[in-house]
């Protein structure tokens, strides 16, 4: 089987023009048919803030209200999308920019049921993504650059954590290609001390992980990333790693292992 690259890029290198760059001129070397996925949280919390909006996070997810949802849409599905789009084209690179409305590539649910009201945040599973299309633009040599934005199929658009995304189209692409996940941030990868990038883990198998978790070595966001990560593994993705958003064509990173 072809080797396809899920590559997700995380928000603090979206969020610097130059980190941004640099990344991108990296992830265009990648020889393979490739999917580039993004959020942009921590752009979205900035124009938040800027317009007065609350951010509230719980577990590293956002409470989406109407106008969260609204700043989502337009971060994530506008600006840095479209930007993203532009540079790779700008690097003859044939990039393009979608939703999970677009093409109807990722049908969610709204998140109900639960505890907490998440409000407009959509929930995907394998089953229902549009593989068909994104075969077909990977055929055509279309690198697809897929934002944090679903659409439950009756015209509401809703706000999907991107590391959940870059893991569901893992493993739903995982029977026609052989697929390598890669989350690169801005950091070597999985640390034991998050303050020195010297003490990265290069292999976490999942013992190791609930482990870690359990002494709070890994927190935060990390705890849903390797949560997603953990499960595209588990669903047959060849291989998942974390690493620099500067290392992704370098063997320096951790690599997960169950
Ligand atoms: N053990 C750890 N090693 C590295 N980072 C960690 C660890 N535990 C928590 N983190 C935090 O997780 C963050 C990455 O999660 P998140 O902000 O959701 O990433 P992204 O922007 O890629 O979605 C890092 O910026 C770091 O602050
Ligand atoms: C529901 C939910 O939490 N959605 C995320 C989507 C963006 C994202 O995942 O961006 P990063 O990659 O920068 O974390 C959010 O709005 O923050």
């Amino acid at each position: 089987m072809e080797t396809l690259h899920v590559v997700k890029i995380g928000g603090n290198i979206v969020n610097d023009e130059k980190k941004l760059d640099k990344f991108l001129s990296t992830f265009i070397q990648l020889n393979s048919p490739k999917i580039l996925v993004h959020g942009g949280g921590s752009s979205a919390s900035d124009l938040c803030q800027k317009l007065d909006i609350p951010i509230q996070m719980i577990n590293g997810r956002r409470i989406t209200d109407e106008p969260a949802l609204d700043v989502a849409v337009m971060v994530y599905a506008g600006l840095i999308n479209k930007k993203i789009v532009a540079r790779l084209q700008g690097q003859s690179c044939n990039a393009l920019g979608l939703s999970g409305a677009d093409l109807n590539i990722i049908p969610a649910e709204k998140r109900t049921g639960t505890e907490i009201d998440y409000g407009f945040v959509g929930d995907i599973h394998a089953d229902s993504i549009n593989t068909h299309f994104i075969t077909r633009l990977l055929d055509e040599q279309v690198i697809p650059a897929i934002s944090a934005i679903t659409h439950d199929t009756k015209g509401q658009l809703l706000n999907t954590n991107a590391d959940t995304i870059a893991s569901t189209l893992s493993v739903a692409l995982s029977d026609k290609y052989e697929v390598e996940l890669t989350y690169c941030f801005e950091k070597n990868g999985v640390l034991h001390d998050e303050d020195d990038e010297k003490t990265l883990i290069k292999t976490l198998e999942y013992d190791a992980f609930e482990n870690l978790k359990q002494k709070k070595v890994i927190h935060e966001g990390m705890i849903p990333k390797l949560d997603t990560a953990f499960e595209a593994l588990n669903k047959y993705v060849q291989r998942v790693q974390i690493k620099h958003a500067n290392n992704l064509l370098k063997d320096i990173g951790t690599k997960l292992s169950l």
